[in-house]
């Protein structure tokens, strides 16, 4: 029975990864979409279908053919490529074929999603090659090399970006410190003729401060571990050289590839002396880095830099094209104006505030040549605005995070990944309610896990998260962190998603995210909201002597920008959720007017990773659509609990729920039994209810369209419920039943073992009767030969004792035919006298005498003595008689021949016991 449970067990395991599509798993659950998730990848089957998303499981290993210019050609020319295996190029095919079928919207995006290090990247750049080769213009050679250019270009943009942009993290060795959305725009024809990219959040302070055990982002490795000997003369990058802001060099990743970022950067049209001299830049960064200051005893004094970190000062202003004294005066030195002449004072500042002016500016600089590397790439890959018409989004955002420290960018982070759940769901509810309309059903009962009340309270208005935060920062008030908490607590007390960890220390407030409750931690929450870059800094660099510094910090910019002081300004700070929340609007205004596509980026072997993943599947929070056939399969055992009265169609749930089936289809076979299912449902619902509930009270939505069933959680809790309750009974009848089977085989089996064990026990004993018959036989002739000799023997002795007797009184006694009589029963009676004699019981030597006188019959008081003897000494038995003269007779006996002819035979060890035993006492007895 074992082995057939395991063979089905296995089946079932291998239907499991044979699944396409997590909506086909029954029922859906997140138990079984998981197994199913499981049961895949380990079947080396990395995309799986959920709805309308596309699930996409991290191989972590490389498989060239999965990837393959051919395979993206076999899926660009499927009649159905939806037919084909889920893969991440059925969605771009998709995609690609909505874009020409000119069905509004025409425009159509991707939105990329997961968490750090389950393969955004990987699949974002797999979706642009695949783009690279079916969207190319195969017109003439010239359009075809200038679209091909443009495809390389497009293409050439990531590694530029992700050395840019991308670090090793504790989570992932190639993490995007940002977040991108990259615009495909596709001409008349369908082709690819540019593209554009907005990126989003970069982590600027990687480049100042870095967790242990992460590193900086990758082009300052590439710089270090790949400049040529001039090169690094001319960075002042010595090998070996120490960083402080280059941890952890001796990691040496694939993503260290110097000479790929500048082969791309070349493509992107950035020529070598201008890639030169950014990192040369980036070398004066890393320099500005090892400026340690010493702490200044006297206040009114700035502090000076350590010994060691004097020559780096006189590095890095060298890189960054800056007088040195000027470098270190405005780090040192912090500048006020003030009064309505807007006096300058100047003010010496601390160490740490000397460390954090250091930190900004590099901060500053990174964070402008990374928007100028964009603008350059966007600027190389973008088409005039009258070459394209239509566009492909792909967009690949942060996962949701949550760490034991959250702050700004967490809230931001899972701010944007909130509004991107909203339109998920908006557009889960759009694919559903259009499913609703083709099953012929109203849309009217589904009830959706909505957050917009955690939307409301971090962005809504006139308060929110968002609005206090950033108030704290127009009002530019001391604020402490505790303050921040009670305003936070007091103002949004009647938001639902707010909540508080009373036990924690540290000022927090939590919020309930769609994926879980996050804590954030206030304090610096408003000093990084405000990003303040004090305006002296930016000046500094734009004194700077360097082509590039001087390009991205003009001495005249055309706008204003946040880093100018804004205490009198009537202009709303620009602060960093005040930036982040308008492109977030802008983004989803660009999502809004395109066809979403949505691609679900796993990590399947860590365990923080399936979390997330349960996290923010929303399929398990809508209703679950479950094929008839599949219904059926699942639930058709309920039937056991329907009543044996109900007969007709009472249920409340078959009135409204089915609709009129069509006859002879493969559904209307189905119908009976649907219908019997539905008919249960009304026991369940009972059996479910407290008592206190009406049955109005414990509804249960369910409703069957033409091709599919249509429950919600609570329904589909109520029938997994009832479908326990059947499959119990079933198994104690089960047990129940072979218990008594059971007992009936134990009884049998016990009543044959009786048999046989009966039938052995006859068998032996009458094997042993047997021996003891031919014993007996034996002894029974032995017996007889001894009983004729002894015959013999005396009727020869009396025959001479006759003789002797007559011969003495031969005139006087004629014998008469009476004596003659007594004389034949003399002798043919006494051997049995003689037998009786010799047994070993029962009879007393006297008692022996008078048997065999009684046989003899011998004439008491005759005078004469009778003798006999046998002739043969070695004979057993009587060995003579004598008369005496009184009249008694003596016997001489001898040993029978047979030497235990008289003892019972002992039972044998194999002998058997009970009824046999006793059988073979009786006979023994008769026997003896
Ligand atoms: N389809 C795939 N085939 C092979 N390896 C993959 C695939 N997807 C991801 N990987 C591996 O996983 C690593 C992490 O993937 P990726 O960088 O795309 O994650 P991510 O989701 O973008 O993470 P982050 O948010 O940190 O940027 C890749 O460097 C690659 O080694």
């Amino acid at each position: 029975y074992l082995r057939e449970d395991l063979q089905e067990f296995l089946d079932g395991e291998v239907l499991l990864y044979q699944l396409d599509d997590l909506t086909r798993v029954n029922p859906v659950t997140l138990e079984t979409v998981l197994r199913c998730l499981q049961a895949r990848y380990m079947a080396d089957r990395f995309y799986t279908n959920a709805g309308c998303t596309l699930v996409a499981l991290n191989p972590f290993k490389p498989i060239p053919q999965l990837y393959s210019p051919e395979l993206m050609r076999e899926y660009h020319a499927a009649p159905q490529p939806q037919k084909l295996k889920p893969h991440v190029f059925t969605v771009g095919e998709q995609t690609y074929r909505n874009v020409k079928s000119l069905i509004e919207p025409v425009n159509q995006s991707i939105v990329v999603s997961g968490e750090s290090g389950a393969g955004k990247t990987w699949t974002s750049r797999c979706l642009m090659k695949f783009y690279a080769v079916v969207a190319a213009s195969p017109a003439s050679w010239e359009t075809h090399k200038i679209a091909e250019r443009i495809e390389q270009r497009i293409l050439n943009s990531n590694p530029v970006m992700e050395a840019f942009g991308n670090a090793c993290t504790l989570r992932n060795n190639n993490s995007s410190r940002f977040g991108k959305f990259i615009q495909l725009q596709l001409n008349r024809a369908q082709q690819m003729t540019g593209a554009a990219v907005q990126t989003y959040l970069l982590e600027k302070t990687r480049v100042a401060c870095q967790a242990s055990s992460e590193r900086n982002f990758h082009i300052f490795y590439q710089i270090c571990k790949g400049a040529s000997e001039d090169e690094r003369l001319q960075w002042h990058l010595p090998e070996g050289a120490a960083f402080s802001w280059l941890p952890n060099p001796e990691r040496s990743l694939e993503e260290d590839c110097f000479e790929v970022t500048r082969e791309a950067m070349l493509h992107l049209g950035i020529d070598t002396p201008t890639q030169n001299n950014i990192f040369k830049v980036l070398a004066g960064l890393l320099h500005l880095g090892n400026i340690q200051f010493a702490a200044s005893e006297d206040e009114a004094q700035p502090c000076q830099p350590m010994d060691d970190a004097k020559c780096s000062v006189r590095t890095a202003s060298l890189l960054l094209g800056l007088p040195e004294d000027v470098l270190l005066e405005t780090v040192q030195i912090r500048t006020i104006r003030a009064g309505r002449q807007q006096q300058v004072f100047r003010k010496p500042c601390p160490r740490a505030e000397c460390d954090t002016r250091r930190d900004c500016l590099a901060k500053l600089i990174y964070a402008r040549l990374f928007d100028w590397l964009v603008s350059v790439i966007n600027s190389s890959i973008c088409a005039d605005t009258d070459s394209w018409t239509t566009f492909i989004g792909l967009l690949d955002v942060y996962g949701f995070e949550s760490f034991p420290d959250n702050s700004l960018e967490q809230l931001c982070i899972n701010y944007a990944n909130e509004k991107l759940q909203q339109h998920f769901v908006a557009h889960y509810l759009r694919a559903q309610q259009e499913e609703y309309a083709v099953e012929g059903l109203e849309w009217s009962f589904v009830n959706y896990q909505d957050n917009q009340a955690c939307l409301d309270l971090i962005e809504g208005s006139p308060i929110s998260i968002c609005s206090l935060i950033n108030e704290e920062c127009r009002l530019n008030r001391p604020s402490s962190a505790a303050q921040l908490q009670t305003r936070i607590e007091t103002a949004l007390a009647g938001s639902p998603c707010l909540g508080h960890n009373k036990l924690s220390r540290e000022p927090s407030f939590i919020v309930v995210h769609y994926a879980g409750p996050v804590r954030y931690h206030t304090a610096g929450l408003v000093e990084k909201n405000k990003d303040p870059v004090p305006p002296e800094l930016t000046r500094l660099l734009q004194q700077s002597q360097d082509p590039l510094l001087m390009g991205l910090f003009p001495t005249n910019p055309k706008e204003k920008t946040q880093e100018e002081p804004s205490g009198q300004s009537r202009n709303p700070v620009l602060t960093v959720v005040s930036k982040f929340k308008a492109s977030l609007e802008q983004l989803l205004q660009v999502l809004h007017s395109t066809t979403p596509h949505y691609i679900r980026c796993i990590k399947p072997n860590s365990q923080g990773q399936a979390q997330t993943f349960v996290q923010e599947e929303v399929i398990n929070t809508g209703p679950k659509l479950i094929s008839h056939q599949n219904f059926v399969e699942r639930y058709k055992l309920l039937r056991r609990l329907r009543p044996h009265t109900s007969s007709g169609p009472h249920s409340p749930y078959t009135a409204k729920g089915l609709p009129e089936w069509c006859p002879h289809s493969e559904e209307a076979m189905l119908e009976p039994l649907i219908q019997d299912i539905l008919h249960t449902l009304p026991v369940l619902t009972q059996a479910a209810a407290t008592p206190g509930d009406s049955a109005e009270a414990m509804p249960a939505p369910m409703h069957c369209g033409r091709t599919k069933v249509f429950i919600t959680d609570s329904m589909l809790e109520l029938l997994e419920c009832g479908r326990a309750q059947v499959l119990e009974q079933c198994a104690r009848c089960i047990q129940g039943g072979w218990r008594r089977h059971r007992h009936r085989e134990q009884a049998r089996q016990r009543r044959a073992a009786m048999l046989i064990q009966a039938a052995i026990r006859s068998w032996l004993t009458r094997k042993h009767i047997q021996r003891l018959h031919a014993a007996a036989t034996v002894i029974k002739h032995a017996w007889q030969k001894w009983r004729i000799r002894m015959a013999y023997l005396a009727a020869k002795e009396l025959d001479g004792v006759e003789e002797k007797h007559f011969s003495q009184a031969p005139c006087s006694l004629s014998t008469s035919p009476l004596q003659t009589r007594f004389l034949e029963a003399i002798i043919r009676l006494w051997p049995l006298g003689l037998v009786l004699a010799n047994t070993a019981m029962g009879v007393s030597s006297f008692q022996r005498k008078l048997v065999v006188w009684a046989c003899l019959h011998l004439p008491r008081g005759s005078p004469s003595s009778y003798s006999v003897q046998t002739a043969q000494q070695d004979q057993a038995g009587v060995t003579s008689i004598r008369a005496l003269p009184q009249g008694s007779i003596k016997f001489h006996c001898r040993k029978s021949p047979l030497r235990y002819a008289d003892i019972c035979p002992e039972p044998s060890p194999y002998s058997v016991t009970g009824f046999n035993q006793i059988l073979l006492e009786r006979h023994r007895l008769i026997h003896m």
